[in-house]
């Protein structure tokens, strides 16, 4: 009989309930994490994802953590749950095992060479991450897909699941990456291999600094970001933040016009900082703001208008804050003409 493919799901959120949904088809053995009332709800029921109109059902083996090695491990915290969520699921990670980080923001990888992980302490203070994965295990990824999961667990996607994938050093071995983009083709993800992985991952980037804070103070919708001219003027300042720092470490991003367009196209969306904001959740705020402001500081650069939302988002008590504040908060932002950026 020959060994199944094992495939480690880590949390059991929107994103981790809508990869083990769809991975469920590729046919591989299906290992998820979760915990608490949600471990409860995929023991009893397994997992669920309306994809568009079409139910996927799939009962995985569920566990609080896998303690057999796996081919590829997707792991789908948030950011700042990471490096714990990698410890306590170590027994999952053989030297051969493709590690796959599905979080927003600047990637813990992405300093990464053969020699070693790179550093970048937010990110991985107690360089758990550093020490417990090598770079030729470690997958970048960008998932552009949209979900959101219902009190009973089930996800609800309203996109393609699109992603890419890449090496984030030398060493990385293909065979192994060919197989699991097969799988994950056969399970309804579209999955490229980009040989300029951290370029995409900046693009994306680019778009969730420029909206998730500023969505989550003020419970602004994707499309009103992209319309109402003082929201508008504050994301395309924080992009020009971003796309200056970006210039300097060598990435040509794209011009506040495509952002504009993406965020128009985007609709009435919540972002994901924004959801977590209303259900009074922990922020990303690490890996998609401070990441790149340390970094930007660090180079000698500044990010101002990041620096005073972080604080308006600080001080702010409750958020998304009262309709009735937000002008005057958007007005007390250092919306000041920054020099122009070279941009794509
Ligand atoms: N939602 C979206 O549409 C998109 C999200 N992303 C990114 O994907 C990442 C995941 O987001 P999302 O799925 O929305 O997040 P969720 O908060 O929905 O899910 C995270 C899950 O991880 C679980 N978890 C946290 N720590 C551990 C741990 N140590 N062991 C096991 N499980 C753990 C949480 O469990 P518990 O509830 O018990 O804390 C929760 O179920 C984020 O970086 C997000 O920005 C990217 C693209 C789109
Ligand atoms: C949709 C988008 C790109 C907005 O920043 C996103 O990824 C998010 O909501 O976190």
């Amino acid at each position: 009989m020959s060994v199944p493919y094992k495939i480690g799901v880590i949390g059991a959120g929107n994103i981790g309930t809508a990869m083990a949904a769809l991975l469920s088809r590729s046919g591989a053995e299906i290992h998820v994490t979760a915990r608490g009332a949600r471990l409860a709800q995929i023991t009893q029921a397994g997992v669920e994802l309306n994809d568009r109109g079409e139910i996927i059902t799939a009962r995985p083996k569920v566990c609080e953590a896998i303690t057999e090695p796996m081919d590829a491990l997707f792991v789908c915290v948030k950011s700042q749950s990471l490096a714990s969520a990698i410890a306590l699921n170590r027994a999952a990670i053989a030297p051969s095992t493709l590690v796959i980080p599905m979080v927003n923001g600047l990637p813990f990888w992405f300093y990464a060479s053969a020699d070693g992980m790179g550093h970048v302490p937010l990110l991985d203070p107690d360089r758990v991450l550093a020490r417990t994965l090598s770079p030729a295990q470690v997958l970048g990824a960008v998932l552009l897909m949209t979900v959101q999961t219902d009190a009973t667990g089930k996800a609800t996607s309203s996109n393609t699941p699109t992603l890419s994938l890449g090496a984030v050093s030398d060493g990385t071995d293909e065979a192994a990456v060919t197989r699991l983009i097969a799988l994950l083709e056969t399970s309804g993800v579209r999955t490229d291999f980009d040989p300029a992985i951290r370029q995409k991952v900046l693009v994306k980037l680019l778009a969730n600094f420029a909206t998730n804070a500023l969505s989550a103070l003020t419970g602004a919708m994707l499309d009103d970001i992209g319309r109402d001219p003082a929201l508008r003027s504050v994301a395309t300042g924080l992009a020009d933040e971003f796309r200056a720092w970006a210039s300097r470490e060598g990435y040509s991003l794209p011009p506040n016009a495509w952002l504009v367009d993406l965020l128009i196209d985007a609709g009435a969306f919540p972002t994901s900082m924004l959801q977590d904001a209303l259900a009074g959740k922990p922020l990303e705020l690490d890996a998609i703001c401070r990441a790149p402001m340390d970094r930007a500081r660090m180079g000698g650069g500044d990010m101002p208008i990041m620096g005073a939302l972080l604080d308006r988002l600080a001080h702010a008590g409750h958020t998304p804050v009262p309709r009735s504040d937000i002008p005057a908060i958007l007005r007390s932002l250092p919306l000041s003409p920054i020099p122009a950026q070279k941009t794509a």
